[in-house]
C-alpha cells in the first residue's frame, strides 16, 4: 500500500500535501470553525472581533467584568464570545444555569487545565486545584478547621496587627506639620500586611508581624508576586503553560528557582524571574511554617491550638470514616492555598470598601455614628457583635458586591452538557460571570451599580441568596473562607472607622481596579487619612 502510495506522490507532493493540510487546520481553528461550523455560532453574542485575538483585545482594555456586563445587558443573559486563537467562550447568567454549572452538575465543569496549572503554581496543588472525588474528601477533612465555633474563637487573633497598624497611622499623623489635615497612605499596601499578619495567625499560629517589619520576607515576596499581577502578565503566564505541557511543574523545580536569571531572559519570558523567585521564596517560608506545626503535634498543649493548621493537623492523627489521610506535601500545598486565597483576596475587599466609603462620605459618617459606641464598650468587639451592626454589613456586602476581589472564574464543559437550551460540547470553556451577576440590572434593580449599602436590609424579590451575589462563587467549590474573610473584614473596618476618616487623595481620583485573577486597586490606592474621634491609643 505504502509503495503504491509512493508511486502516486513524489516526497515533495507529500510535503505540500502537509503543508496544505497544516494551513488549512489553522484557517479551521481560527476562522472557519468559529464562524461557519461551531453549533455555538448561533448563540447571542458580540461580533468576532481582531481577526487573531478575537474580544480578547476589548477584554483586556476594559476594568474587569465591564465588557461582559455590556455584553449580557445587550445580548441577553446567554452571551457567546470568540476570544483568542478562535477559541470561544460562553457566559451564562441565569440562575438556571449558573445551578446547573456551579452546584448540580459541578463535576462536569471543573476548573480549565490552564488555570488549576496557574494556581497551583502560584497558591498550591491543593483545594484550589483538585476536583472530583479527590476535592471531595479533601473539602470535607477540612471544612471542621472553617466552623462557626471555630471562627468565633479566633476573632480576637484578628486584632493584634491591626491594633498596630493603628498605632503606625496615628504616629504618621502625628508626624506631619498641620496634623489636623492628616496623611496620604497607600491603602492597598496596609491592608496586605493586616491581612497578610491575620492569615498567618489564623492558619499557622504564625507572627511575621509585616505591619512593623518592612523587610519580612513573606510580605516582600507576596508584595513582588502581586506587584506583577496585570493582564499582559497573566495572559502570558496563561500562553506559557498552555503551550508547554508541565510548564508550570519545571517552575516549582530547585533547578529553575537556581538558574532564573539565565533562564528567563528576552521579551514576554523576563517577567519571569521575579514570579519564579518569589514563589520559591513563600514556599521556603510555607516549609517552615509547617514544619513547626508537624513539630508542635507532638507536644501535649498543641491539644489548645486554633489555628487551622494545627487543626489539620491533629485531625490527620485520627482516623477517618472514608480512610483519607493528607500526607506532608497536601499539607503544604494547603499552607500555599491558605497564603495565597485568603490574603490577597481579603486585602483588595478592604481596600475597595475604604475606597467606597471615602468617595461616599455620608455613609462613613454614618457608619462611624453606628461604630463608635461598640468600640468604646470593647476595642475588641466579638463576632456575635460585629454580625449584629446592620449599617457595617451593609457596607462590607455592598463592597464586595461591586467590587468582588474575584471579578470571574472559569470552568470548561467535561462532557457534551446542554444547559439553559444551548449545547455545549465538550472542552467549551465557561466564563463565571461573578461582577456580572454582581451588577445585572434585572436582579438587583435600575440602582445596581450605585453603592447603597441600604439595600442590604431590604433586598429585591429578584434576589437568590445563592446565585445572586457571586462573590465567593457557589456549589462544592464555594470559597470556603468566605465566614472568616466577612469576619474579618468587619473587624478590621470596625475598628479602623472608629480611628479614622479617609477622603481621596486628590480631585478627580478614580478607582484603577487591575484586570488580572483578582480585582486589587492598581495603584495601591492612595488615600488621605485623618484622625478622627478621642478613642484611646490600643496598648
Ligand atoms: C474577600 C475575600 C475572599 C474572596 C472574595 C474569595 C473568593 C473566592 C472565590 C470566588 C473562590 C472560587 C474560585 C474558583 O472556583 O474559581 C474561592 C475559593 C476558595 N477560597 Fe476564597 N475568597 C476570599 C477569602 C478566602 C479566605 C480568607 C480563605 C482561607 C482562609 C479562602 C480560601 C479559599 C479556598 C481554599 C478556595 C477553594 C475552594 C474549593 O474549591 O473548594 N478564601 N474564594
Amino acid at each position: 500500500m505504502s509503495s503504491v502510495i509512493f508511486n502516486l506522490f513524489t516526497p515533495r507532493d507529500l510535503y505540500v500535501v502537509l503543508g496544505v493540510a497544516g494551513v488549512y487546520a489553522v484557517i479551521h481553528q481560527l476562522w472557519l470553525r468559529p464562524i461557519l461550523f461551531s453549533p455555538l455560532r448561533k448563540v447571542p453574542g458580540p461580533p468576532f472581533g481582531h481577526f487573531l485575538y478575537g474580544q480578547f483585545v476589548n477584554i483586556m482594555k476594559a476594568e474587569a467584568g465591564v465588557v461582559q456586563l455590556e455584553w449580557a445587558e445587550k445580548y441577553g443573559p446567554t452571551v457567546r464570545a470568540v476570544g483568542p486563537f478562535g477559541l470561544e467562550r460562553m457566559i451564562f447568567v441565569n440562575q438556571s444555569a449558573l445551578q446547573r454549572i456551579m452546584v448540580s452538575e459541578w463535576i462536569n465543569y471543573p476548573r480549565p487545565d490552564f488555570m488549576r496549572n496557574i494556581l497551583g503554581f502560584v497558591a498550591g496543588y491543593g483545594l484550589l486545584t483538585v476536583t472530583g472525588n479527590e476535592h471531595k474528601l479533601m473539602r470535607r477533612a477540612m471544612n471542621p478547621a472553617f466552623s462557626l465555633s471555630n471562627l468565633m474563637a479566633q476573632t480576637d487573633m484578628y486584632y493584634p496587627p491591626l491594633e498596630g497598624l493603628i498605632q503606625i497611622l496615628h504616629k504618621h499623623i502625628a508626624a506631619q506639620p498641620e496634623p489636623e489635615k492628616g496623611t496620604e497612605v497607600l491603602v492597598y499596601n496596609w491592608m496586605s500586611k493586616v491581612t497578610l499578619d491575620v492569615i498567618c495567625a489564623t492558619a499557622f499560629g504564625y507572627h511575621p508581624d509585616s505591619v512593623h517589619n518592612d523587610n519580612n520576607e513573606l510580605a516582600s515576596a507576596y508584595h513582588t508576586l502581586l506587584d506583577m499581577q496585570s493582564g499582559p502578565n497573566i495572559a502570558a503566564l496563561i500562553a506559557f503553560m498552555t503551550l508547554i505541557p508541565g510548564f508550570d511543574w519545571f517552575l516549582r523545580t530547585k533547578f529553575a528557582y537556581k538558574y532564573s536569571k539565565y533562564l528567563f531572559r528576552g521579551p514576554h519570558i523576563r517577567e519571569l524571574q521575579p514570579l519564579v523567585e518569589s514563589v520559591h521564596r513563600i514556599m521556603d517560608v510555607s516549609q517552615q511554617m509547617l514544619d513547626e506545626k508537624l513539630r508542635e503535634a507532638d507536644v501535649k498543649d498543641s491539644e489548645t491550638k486554633k489555628d487551622i493548621m494545627s487543626l489539620l493537623v491533629r485531625a490527620r492523627m485520627n482516623d477517618t470514616e472514608d480512610g483519607y489521610k493528607m500526607t506532608d506535601k497536601d499539607l503544604m500545598e494547603q499552607v500555599l492555598t491558605f497564603l495565597g486565597a485568603g490574603h490577597e483576596t481579603t486585602a483588595s475587599g478592604l481596600s475597595w470598601t475604604l475606597w467606597l466609603l471615602a468617595t461616599h462620605p455620608e455613609y462613613q459618617d454614618r457608619l462611624r455614628a453606628e461604630l463608635l459606641p461598640v468600640i468604646e464598650a470593647n476595642p475588641r468587639p466579638d463576632y456575635r457583635t460585629l454580625k449584629d451592626l446592620e449599617l457595617l454589613d451593609g457596607v462590607i456586602m455592598e463592597s464586595l458586591r461591586l467590587f468582588p476581589p474575584v471579578p470571574m472564574t472559569f470552568r470548561k464543559v467535561a462532557q457534551d452538557d446542554w444547559v439553559d437550551g444551548v449545547f455545549l460540547p465538550k472542552g467549551t470553556l465557561l466564563y463565571i460571570p461573578i461582577r456580572v451577576v454582581n451588577t445585572y440590572e434585572e436582579i438587583w434593580g435600575s440602582d445596581a451599580k450605585e453603592f447603597r449599602p441600604e439595600r442590604w436590609s431590604n433586598l429585591p424579590p429578584t434576589y437568590n441568596s445563592t446565585f445572586s451575589l457571586l462573590s465567593f462563587i457557589a456549589g462544592p467549590h464555594s470559597c470556603i473562607g468566605r465566614t472568616m474573610a466577612i469576619m474579618e473584614m468587619k473587624a478590621i473596618m470596625a475598628v479602623i472607622i472608629a480611628h479614622f476618616a479617609f477622603e481621596p487623595a486628590y480631585e478627580g481620583q478614580a478607582a484603577k481596579p487591575t484586570a488580572a485573577i483578582t480585582m486589587k486597586p492598581e495603584d495601591n490606592l492612595p488615600l488621605k487619612v485623618k484622625a478622627v474621634g478621642k478613642l484611646p491609643l490600643p496598648l
